[in-house]
């Protein structure tokens, strides 16, 4: 049984915006899963629906099972239990997410008493005992969130998201908010802790080089949808799918001082949900795109060992089905030598594919 199930899973707000489609992903109790794409992609969307966070009115169909358990079935009072001890959220911006005018140590202490997951005479040890495994001395417990920096505050929604032992930590964009060194702090704490307490973790970033550093395996969303999966380091360094070869292009490679100064940007935005372009949704953005990805869209096929991706120029693809292939460009196919130099923004590539590209960001 895998730690985190999910199945088919579709996300469609009161306002008709779907912002996740037929996403099925699957994690392994101690597996660390990246999910990335761009600003809308619906990262935070398929966060919150993990664990029913959504607001009221939101239609969520398919299959989420944490150990084996069906979330979307269960019960309230069970869900409530499950949403501290069975998974628990780091959430971007932790000014947001603490209450102002709570000491920290009492907002710690809150899930630990709601669950009763120590004695009511060892609430405040545990307290001390988080906030020294985050790196804080138990002093800090006296705080109130103003008076610690963006990176303590993010320690302590560690420790709270620690707080009542869960199986999965799901961490949502954990470090946007911060600066570079105490960026990388934070994620280095967050794989220690993993580690060390053999979690899973499903880590939410635009970011593929922070994920292809901390994961295992690694999702990239477009438009809702899953467009490729693979392991980690091999998706950032060689991904099939135009889209994830332009977001790992957008990003410094690790270990590359050469890329470090020229990232590439992506022309263009994700689509509006409520209004998903034709066939294959990155189409219009595509450099590479062929007159049938606006008619057709694609599913995820073999593109390597426990590796899919869902292009038409990716090999397994529906190609055989697809005009004049022969001649197009294969960026996706798996002999491209050199993944950083994906076409995300060459004119000439798009004016081949006759791609309609949008405005530059
Ligand atoms: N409550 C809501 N009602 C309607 N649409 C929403 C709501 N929340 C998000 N959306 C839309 O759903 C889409 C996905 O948003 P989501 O926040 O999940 O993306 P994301 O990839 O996490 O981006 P970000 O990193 O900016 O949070 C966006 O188009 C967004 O505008």
């Amino acid at each position: 049984m895998s730690l985190l199930e999910v199945r088919d899973l579709t996300v469609t707000y009161a306002n008709g915006a779907r912002a996740v489609r037929g996403v099925d992903l699957t994690v392994e109790a101690g597996q660390k899963l990246g999910i990335a794409g761009e600003s809308g992609c619906g990262k935070s969307t398929l966060a919150l629906a993990l664990l029913r966070l959504l607001p009221a009115g939101t239609e969520v169909t398919g299959q989420i099972l944490l150990n084996g358990e069906d979330v979307l079935g269960m019960k309230w009072g069970r869900l409530r239990a499950v949403r501290w001890a069975g998974a628990s959220i780091v959430f971007q911006g932790a000014m947001h997410s603490l209450n102002a005018v709570h000491r920290i140590g009492d907002q710690i202490a809150e899930p630990i008493v709601l669950h009763k997951t120590a004695p009511a005479g060892k609430v405040k040890a545990r307290v001390a005992e988080l906030l020294e495994h985050v790196g804080l001395p138990a002093a800090r417990a006296q705080a109130y969130p103003h008076e610690l920096s963006g990176g303590q505050r993010q320690r302590v929604m560690i420790a709270m998201a620690l707080a009542c032992a869960p199986d999965l930590i799901i961490a949502d964009e954990p470090t946007t908010a911060l600066d570079v060194m105490i960026q990388a702090q934070i994620l280095r704490l967050i794989e220690q802790l993993v580690a060390e307490q053999d979690l899973g973790l499903v880590m939410i970033s635009h970011d593929l080089a922070v994920l292809a550093d901390t994961c295992d395996r690694l999702t990239v969303m477009y438009a809702g949808r899953v467009v490729e999966e693979g392991p980690a380091r091999q998706v950032y360094e060689a991904a099939q799918h135009p889209y994830g070869k332009a977001l790992s292009a957008a990003f410094p490679r690790i270990g590359d001082p050469s890329s470090r100064f020229a990232p590439q940007g992506l022309p263009g935005d994700p689509p509006d949900p409520s209004d998903l372009p034709t066939g294959c949704t990155f189409h219009p953005r595509c450099p590479v795109a062929l007159d049938i990805c606006s008619s057709r869209d694609q599913v995820l096929v073999d593109a390597g060992e426990l590796w899919r991706a869902a292009c038409v120029h990716v090999r397994g693809a529906e190609a055989s089905s697809v005009p004049d292939t022969a001649d197009a460009p294969a960026p996706g196919g798996a002999s491209d030598p050199d993944p950083a130099a994906a076409p995300a923004n060459e004119a000439d590539s798009a004016g081949a594919s006759g791609a309609s590209v949008g405005s530059e960001r």
